[in-house]
Parts: structure tokens; sequence; C-alpha cells
């Protein structure tokens, strides 16, 4: 359990899960299990191929059964308290919202706006939170649906905050018509809201068919000429928030990335989207907590940032900057999605449990120091560089070997790692020069990007290889999962989608068992575990 080093209630606690029942009836079954096995070890004067087979599915199931065991003996969450965190913190963090998205065809544009609108209007101050939009698809019409989308924020964010909307993907909560109890201000607003929102949506989709909107637009032109796998790079400040007056104030920073393709260079699919999105807002921003959304999951529960605060700051509080990210488990709305849910629960409580949770994309946030390749062994007990780490991360000539060329970059990530904030510039389009410097197709060449550093490539589940890397370097993780879920996403379709989930968890489980990274052999035991458990799972009789 957490304890507070003041008086003051804690801004989160660790709840344990045991439950004597179950695991009693789990040994019994054990128990069972082993005298079967011993059974036919009794019976192996009869051997034949029958007595092969059924000793060889027998002992497979006891190690799997062996291994579920292991993973829920001691599963424990953590349960955030946000109306906490106003009282115990005065001044915020940032939170810099990364969402990628890469083909406008699969993944439509009124879904990345509808992700969009739930991050703008998450219950955090605006003007600590940034969302950034990665399209690897270069689509204009991508583009044009955010500008359309933050227009359409200016209204939709404030809508939410008065009437303390929970669900603020407009599509979710547009399916059901508010009460007739309801007062009749609010009654009219909705009705606006509906109103504003269908049209928000048929722009969109008139904008699909005709593309003549794209010539009478100059901001257009960066795309003219352009394939999704050779382009330049374009960055977009589609909305800056400058504190002002009213409803402007309310919806937070976002900006359209789309870095630079080029048909030669092998582009590292959504990791590499994701470390462009770490420069770019290293640069702009540089937020010290970033968050992980696909484009087709959007924010179930408006409190989502605040949760995890308390998380992150409870640590802190505790002098114990040690964990170096929250995940939240992903839940699907239009998928009976069983499998995947008692996998998230067994996992990702079970995890927490033994040593910290699995970072498993989406729905996640994590520290930028952690992602820039701090050890907690280079952390005084307050959470500052220590002397040592001080003179071998911060030399410039590391940094740039490190971080790539660009000064700007590595002033960034100096400030970033003496979790200083960058100095203040006039508007963020003042760093667009040096942003389109950062997301050049070239730019990550000889530089720890991807090895060392932000999400790590050469892995088809580039999460779970970027969590192993946190957790060698001594980093715990969390994991929460509130009820009602806080994230949800679309199904990507069963079948053979389902299949190549599969194959990437156990894909991900050779990696992890030749990883160089896994240092310890424990922790490597504590990964491989689930892995195996979760790779049999949907074969597994329950
Ligand atoms: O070249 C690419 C390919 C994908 N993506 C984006 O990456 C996200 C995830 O890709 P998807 O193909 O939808 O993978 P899923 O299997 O649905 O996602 C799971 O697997 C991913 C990689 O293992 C994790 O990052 C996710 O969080 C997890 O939900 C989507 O938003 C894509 O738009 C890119 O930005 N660029
Ligand atoms: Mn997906």
């Amino acid at each position: 359990m957490a304890e507070s080093s003041s008086s003051l209630p804690p801004l989160c606690e660790k709840i344990s899960y045991k439950n004597y029942f179950l695991r009693t009836v789990d040994l019994t079954i054990l128990g069972l299990l082993f005298s079967l096995l011993l059974h036919r070890v009794l019976l192996m004067k009869q051997r034949d191929n029958v007595w092969a087979v059924a000793f060889l599915c027998e002992s497979f199931f006891t190690f799997v059964w062996l291994i579920i065991t292991c993973i829920k003996w001691n599963p424990a969450e953590y349960k955030p308290y946000p109306d906490r965190l106003d009282e115990r913190v005065q001044d915020l963090p940032s939170v810099d919202m990364f969402l990628t998205t890469a083909d406008p065809v699969r993944e439509p544009p009124i879904l990345v706006v509808n992700t969009v609108l739930s991050l703008l209007g998450v219950d955090y101050p605006a003007n600590k939170l940034a969302c950034y939009v990665s399209d690897d698809g270069c689509s204009p019409l991508t583009y044009f649906s955010l500008k359309e989308a933050s227009k359409f924020a200016k209204i939709w964010v404030p809508f939410c905050k008065k009437y303390n909307v929970r669900v603020r993907a407009p599509f979710r909560y547009f399916l059901n018509r508010p009460t007739v109890t309801e007062s009749s201000e609010f009654s009219k607003d909705w009705d606006m809201m509906k109103r504003e929102y269908e049209k928000l949506c048929r722009k969109v989709e008139d904008a699909t068919g005709d593309s003549h909107w794209l010539d009478a637009d100059d901001d257009f032109e960066a795309f003219s000429n352009t394939k999704p796998n050779d382009h330049s790079n374009i960055v977009k400040v589609v909305w800056e928030n400058k504190g002002g007056v009213g409803d402007e104030k309310e919806v937070p920073h976002f900006v359209y990335i789309s870095r630079e393709k080029r048909p030669k260079y092998f582009h590292n699919y959504k990791a590499g989207a994701m470390n462009v999105l770490v420069r770019v807002s290293g640069l702009m921003t540089n937020a010290p907590y970033m968050l992980n959304v696909d484009c087709d999951m959007y924010v179930n529960e408006a409190d989502v940032v605040r949760q995890a605060m308390c998380i992150f700051l409870q640590n802190s509080i505790l002098n114990s900057n040690n964990c170096a990210f929250v995940q939240y488990p992903q839940d699907f709305y239009d998928s009976n999605a069983d499998e995947l849910a008692v996998l998230q629960s067994y996992l990702g409580r079970g995890i927490a449990g033994i040593q910290g949770s699995l970072c498993a994309g989406s729905g996640c946030f994590l520290s930028r120091r952690v992602m820039y390749g701090i050890s907690l062994d280079d952390l005084e007990d307050d959470g500052s560089l220590s002397s040592v780490a001080t003179r071998n991360y911060l030399a410039e000539k590391n940094l740039a070997r490190e971080f790539g060329n660009s000064k700007e970059m590595v002033t960034s990530v100096v400030n970033a790692l003496q979790r200083k904030p960058n100095p203040q510039h006039s508007s963020l389009t003042d760093s667009l020069e040096a942003a389109e410097e950062v997301g050049h197709c070239h730019y990550e060449n000889q530089t720890s990007w991807g090895k060392t550093i932000g999400w790590l490539y050469g892995s088809t589940t580039e999460d779970v290889h970027t969590s192993l890397g946190i957790h060698s370097r001594g980093w715990t993780s969390s994991f929460i999962s509130p009820d009602p879920p806080a994230f949800l996403g679309a199904m990507p379709s069963g079948g053979p989608e389902a299949m190549l989930q599969q194959r990437r968890w156990a894909a991900g489980m050779l990696e992890i068992l030749f990883s160089k990274r896994s240092q310890s052999p424990s922790s490597c035991i504590v990964y491989c575990l689930p892995i195996v458990y979760s790779t049999t799972l949907p074969y597994f009789p329950r």
C-alpha cells in the first residue's frame, strides 16, 4: 500500500486482489494434474504412441496451468484518487498526447476526429495539454478533417466541461438522447451540439468524394504531388492555445505531423512515427509525460490524465520517482472481446503484483525522461540527475551523437532530463523549422533512436520491446483499470487479424527469450510466462 510521507491521504493505493479460495482451488487442480502425470509415469511400461501423446499433452497442460497459477497468484492494481489531486499538487505537469494514423481508408478520418476530440476534451488544464497527430498516410483529407475538428472543439470542449460529460467522443455521446428531466438549457445546448457534430460529419464526408477544396486553400499546398510513401516532412500547427479569453482557452495545442517518407527508407511503422512525435513535441512543448493512443481508440473517461498523474505524482511525493509508465487496459466497443479482457486482467493485474505491468501500447502514459534512456541508477532520491549521470548524459557531444544533430533537439533533451520546461517561445510556429528537421527520414541515422532511446525498432511488438528495455533499467510501472474502462477501441475484426495478433505475441516471446536486453533471468521469466500463457489462451479450455 502506498504510504504518504505527509499526513495527507495518498494519491493512489496499491490494491491487492489476493483470493485464498481461488488459490486453494488452483493448488488442488495443480495437485490433481501432478497426480495424473505421476499416474502416467507409473504406466510407463505400456509405452506406445498413445501413451506418448497423452503424456505430452498432459505435461503441456500442466505447464500452462502452472504458468497461469504463477501469474494470478498475487494480482494487484493501483487505485488513483483524482479528487485529491488539486489539494496536493499546485502545478500539474504538462502532458503531450500522441495519436498515430496511417491510412485514411482503413482508418476513416471521422474516426480519427473522434479520437482527437475525446483527447482535446479531457478534464485537465488545457494549457498543460498538447495533442500531436502523426499521419503516415500523408492525407490532405485527414488534415482537412482535423482542421474542422479543431473548429468544432471550440464549442465541444466547453460543452463537455460545462455539463461534465463523461464520454467526450461525440459519436458515442450522441448515441443516447438525454433524459427528459434534464434542464431545458441543457436540452437546447445538446440539440445545438448534435447539429454541429452532424455538420462536421457531413463536411468530412463531402470532402472525401470531392477534392476541389484542395486547390482552393494554400494551406494544402504541402500535400500536392505527395504519395504516402514518398513526400517531404509536413508539420502544421492546427491550433495553438494562447490562453486568451472565453471558450478558446479551453482547447489544448493541436499539431499535425506527416514525417518524411522515401521509398528507399524503412520507416519502422508505428514505432518510427512515435519517435518523430517524441522529437517534434520535445521541440514544441517538451512535456514531462506523454500519452500513446491509436487512432481507433477513444477516451471513455474524462479523468484519465488526472488518474495517471495520481500514480506518477504519488511516486514523486514519496521521493521514489521510479514509475516509468501507467498502462490502462484496452477495451473494445464493437466486439465481445472476452478473451482479451481475461488476458488483460491476468496479464495486467498479475504482473502488476509481481513487478509492474507490461506496456500494451495504446492507452499508456509514459515519462519522457525514461524514454530518453535514463536508468533509475542515474537519479538521486529527489528525482534529479546524479552528478555522474549529469557528466555522462549532458555532455553536448554525447547528446548530439545519441539524439541527432539538431541543436534545438539537444537543448530540449537537456531541459527534459533536468525537468525544466523549454524557454518560452512566443508561438509554437517558432519551432516549425527545427521540427521539420527532426522529422526527416535520415535524421535518426547513426543515432540511438530506436536502439536505446524512444520506441525500440526491429520488432513486431515494439511496445512489449519498449517496456522490456524500460524495466531492465530498473523502472517499475503501474496498471490501472477503472470501471467503466478508460479507453475504448474498435476491434480490427476477428479472424485473420486475431491470428496475426497471436503471431505477434509469439514473436515477442521469442524476442524476449533471446534479447540481450533482459539482464536478469528473473525478469526474463516474469515476461515470458504471461506471453507463453497469452499465446495459448484461446486454445485453453475455460
Ligand atoms: O506504419 C504505421 C503502422 C501503424 N500505425 C498506427 O499504429 C497504430 C496501431 O497499429 P495497428 O496496425 O492498428 O495495430 P493493432 O494491432 O491494432 O495495435 C496493437 O499493436 C500495436 C503494435 O504492437 C500497439 O502499438 C497498439 O497499441 C496495440 O493496440 C494505429 O493507430 C496505426 O494508425 C502508424 O502510425 N504507422
Ligand atoms: Mn488497431
